[in-house]
């Protein structure tokens, strides 16, 4: 039975390879940022990157031990262009990374700064693949979206319908469903300027299969959103 992994020294990513071999590989994320070196690619202001989401109620929401992830599996929704080529990506499920301060808890880091959390949106290739878990054996198989976390006064308004639901599911686990109604598109930020590049799963079992979007621009939640309690 594989340990559970986390991230203190002893089952941390420092660690993880010994029972996750692609943890060990070329591509894995997250990574730091580094704006100096990131290139713009002429091809992707030609090929915009466009997405569709549905509105849905009645999301489930688990508390995977890790933070918090809600199932929202959208035939009707579309992510592609942009580095996407000609595949279409379909939202599978959408959840959130943070930390024990503001100062810290996203993943990727950009010029080594790190943001209060990051939210990732899953999608997979449904263009190629017959179901998320084939897509996530390949190197084309997912794209995720991610979203960084600044702290400020303004609360956001369709994050606090997800967090508004987390002391229902104190442990690992444990699920909820949302009563409101959920739309994705929300999440984004105004700005569509990201950045780009081949990686993997930023947790176990760390398939280098993720095609990676990370907004440049940040959304505002307040502290309380975005921090344990
Ligand atoms: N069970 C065989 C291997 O399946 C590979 C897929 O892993 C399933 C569990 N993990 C995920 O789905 C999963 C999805 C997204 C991210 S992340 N943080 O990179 O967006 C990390 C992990
Ligand atoms: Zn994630």
């Amino acid at each position: 039975m594989a340990a559970e992994w986390g991230y203190s020294p002893t089952n941390g990513p420092d660690v993880w390879a010994r029972l996750f071999p692609q943890a060990g590989g070329a591509r894995q994320s997250p990574v730091d940022i580094c704006t100096s070196i990131a290139s713009s690619d002429s091809n992707l202001e030609m090929k915009k990157l466009t997405f569709a989401y549905e509105s849905q109620s009645d999301l489930r929401i688990l508390n995977t031990g890790h933070g918090w992830k809600v199932e929202a599996p959208q035939s009707g929704s579309r992510l592609e262009g942009g580095p996407l080529g000609e595949d279409i990506y379909q939202l599978e499920q959408f959840h959130c990374h943070w930390g024990e301060t503001s100062a810290e808890g996203s993943e990727h880091t950009v010029d080594g700064r790190a943001y209060a959390g990051e939210l990732h949106l899953v999608h997979w290739n449904t263009t190629k693949y017959q179901s998320f878990a084939e897509a996530a054996q390949h190197p084309d198989g997912l794209a995720v979206l991610g979203v960084f976390f600044d702290v400020g006064n303004e609360s956001n308004d369709e994050i606090e319908k997800i967090v508004s639901t987390l002391s229902e599911i104190k442990f690992k686990g444990q699920f909820t469903d949302i009563p409101d109604v959920i739309d994705p598109t929300t999440f984004l930020p105004s700005g569509l300027g990201y950045w780009t590049y081949l990686g993997s799963l930023t947790t176990p079992p760390c398939n280098e299969c993720v095609i990676w979007i990370v907004y440049k621009e940040p959304i505002t939640v307040t502290e309380e959103q975005v921090t344990y309690h």
